[in-house]
């Protein structure tokens, strides 16, 4: 392929000024920009209204960015309570939906924090809601910092587990990374692959492990430091690799 990957991004909805708006972080989309090459297209959270059959047709990749919001735990059948919160229906929906098809159509997918939950969630699996609270668990949320880039500075090792998908981008590792989560996986989904884990056991990574192609979650976030950390570069230029290898439709 010579053209540049179209990379699709599901949003997230938020209300501003008045108005509801469907957006995603710029982080996200400078590192696929910038190292990944790609032009990264914004999906609105409209499940019910977009085909995403036809949308997967045209574009050469999937990226689930995180956010602040958790998937709702009626996902996984979960009580709700105020340690899920807080929530974004919509965006459920369409990463749901979404998920599903993108790996059943054979098309890469990269999913970070919320996304490799929302990518265990899709497989059956379950989310602990706050990690902290778990006896001989790290604190794997973001400190309080009015920085951004403190609040994204690498915090941790993870093991990377021999020969998979993550040992096969980043090396044996460990390699250290970000940390900006409350949430994590409790059971993993059926069809998902362990691909690193934090000291205190923390599922950090996973892969689809038959997807016909590049199918990668992460907790941390490989995007704040593309440009900079070699881990975060390999990763995503990596997973531009594969959206350039992606068959094209004719
Ligand atoms: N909400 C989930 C997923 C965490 C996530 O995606 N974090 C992105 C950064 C959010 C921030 O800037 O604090 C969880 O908490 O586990």
């Amino acid at each position: 392929m010579s053209r540049p990957p179209l990379i699709a991004l599901p949003a997230d909805v938020r209300t501003f000024e008045n108005y509801c708006w469907h957006a995603a972080p710029d982080t996200y989309l400078k590192a696929l920009t910038r190292v990944a090459g790609s032009i990264p297209i914004l999906v609105p959270a409209m499940a019910e209204e977009i085909d995403v059959e036809a949308l997967l047709a045209r574009v050469d990749g999937v990226m689930l960015t995180g956010s602040v919001s958790n998937v709702h735990p009626d996902r996984y059948g979960a009580p709700p309570s105020v340690a899920h919160e807080p929530f974004d229906p919509d965006r459920d929906r369409m990463t749901e939906r979404l998920i599903r098809t993108t790996i059943a159509m054979g098309v890469p997918l990269l999913a970070i924090c919320r996304g490799h939950q929302e990518l265990n969630v899709a497989f059956g699996g379950t989310l602990v809601p706050e990690l902290q609270e778990v006896e001989g668990r790290m604190d794997h949320r973001a400190i309080k910092h009015h920085e951004q880039r403190e609040r994204f500075a690498i915090r941790h090792d993870v093991a990377i587990e021999r020969g998979g998908l993550l040992a096969s981008i980043v090396g044996p590792g460990p390699i250290r990374v970000n940390s900006l989560h409350r949430q994590g996986i409790d059971r993993l989904g059926d069809g998902l692959t362990v691909e690193a884990r934090a000291p205190d056991g923390t599922i950090e990574a996973v892969s689809v492990t038959t997807a016909a192609s590049f199918a990668l979650g992460v907790q941390w976030h490989p995007e704040y430091w593309a440009e900079t950390d070699a881990a975060s570069r390999a990763i995503f230029e990596a997973f531009a690799a594969a959206c350039r290898d992606r068959p094209q439709l004719s």
